[in-house]
């Protein structure tokens, strides 16, 4: 499978027509700019985490993203329903597993989520992607300590055992399902110095999977996206701060030429 600047550009262009609701169980930290980047890509984002609402929205959303960035056991409860009722109406699911292999308590949880139904996509770090197959690694807090590749063999069998696309971010991006990978070399350091970009990729991934059915492909277009508005924010940025704002303004201004001069990726 491959993609390219056309690919990408199509996609985008669905989710400007279409301006499909991605429903967000996310986290307090990420909650303002997760819903900020997914505007600017065109989608039309709603934070909802109550228990008592997550399967009305979720019926009218296009895609569901659960990330266990703060969690808390009755958020734990609204997550799994959210989850049963998208599985039930076929909606993709993207799940990011923030700090699992930082306490048992977050390794539990996620491992718990994946085992409720089939997700879509599974995206973290590396240090959390290891962790979900049982392996005992370190995660820091929710930073990893490893590079992307050494989860590659943990995300192959995750993908094979779930049925789902894994993506492990980093400097390296890998995109992984159980029989291909694609590395992404988009993006820039310093956005591992902005809290949630990686929750920032995961809630794209949700805007991607709303109008592209193949997971594998929506993913790497949506880590390419995320990995090229990072460094064409990085070039005008002085430090994280502005990085911020540069980063919504290129995901809001990005050409099909700027994918075309930009895109990195080999299948490996
Ligand atoms: N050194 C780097 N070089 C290039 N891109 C990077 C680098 N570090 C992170 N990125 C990019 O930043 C984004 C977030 O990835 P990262 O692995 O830092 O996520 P994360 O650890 O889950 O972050 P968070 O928990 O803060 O949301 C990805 O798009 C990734 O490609
Ligand atoms: C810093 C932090 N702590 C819990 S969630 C979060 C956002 C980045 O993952
Ligand atoms: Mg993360």
């Amino acid at each position: 499978m491959n993609i390219n600047a056309h690919s990408i550009w199509s996609d985008i262009q669905k989710i400007h027509n279409s301006v499909p609701l991605i429903h967000n169980i996310t986290n307090y930290v990420v909650m303002n700019n997760t819903a900020n980047a997914l505007l600017a890509l065109g989608a039309s984002p709603v934070m909802a985490h109550a228990i008592e609402e997550v399967e009305d929205m979720v019926s009218i959303a296009r895609a569901l993203v659960i990330n266990i960035g703060t969690l808390s056991e009755t958020w734990i409860e609204a997550m799994q329903k959210a989850m049963q009722k998208a599985h039930e109406l076929k909606k993709p699911i993207v799940l990011d597993p923030v700090g699992a292999g930082a306490t048992p308590y977050r390794t539990a949880t996620a491992q718990k989520l994946i085992e409720t139904i089939n997700l879509t996509v599974i995206r973290g770090n590396a240090s959390e992607i290891y962790s979900l197959v049982g392996e005992d690694t370190q995660t820091k807090g929710v930073d990893s300590t490893q590079q992307s590749e050494f989860a590659i063999e943990a995300a192959k069998s995750l993908a094979q055992r779930n049925k789902c696309t894994v993506v492990i971010s980093g400097m390296k991006d890998l995109i992984v399902n159980a029989d291909q990978v694609i590395q992404i070399e988009n993006g820039h350091p310093l956005m591992a110095k902005v809290t949630g970009m990686g929750c920032t990729a995961t809630a794209l991934i949700g805007a991607f999977l709303a109008v592209n059915t193949d997971a594998f492909i929506a993913s790497a277009h949506a880590t390419a996206v995320i990995g090229i508005a990072g460094e064409i924010a990085a070039h005008q940025a002085t430090g994280p701060g502005s990085l911020q704002i540069h980063f919504l303004d290129a995901l809001y201004k990005l050409k099909k030429e700027d994918i075309e001069e930009k895109l990195k990726f080999y299948k490996i």
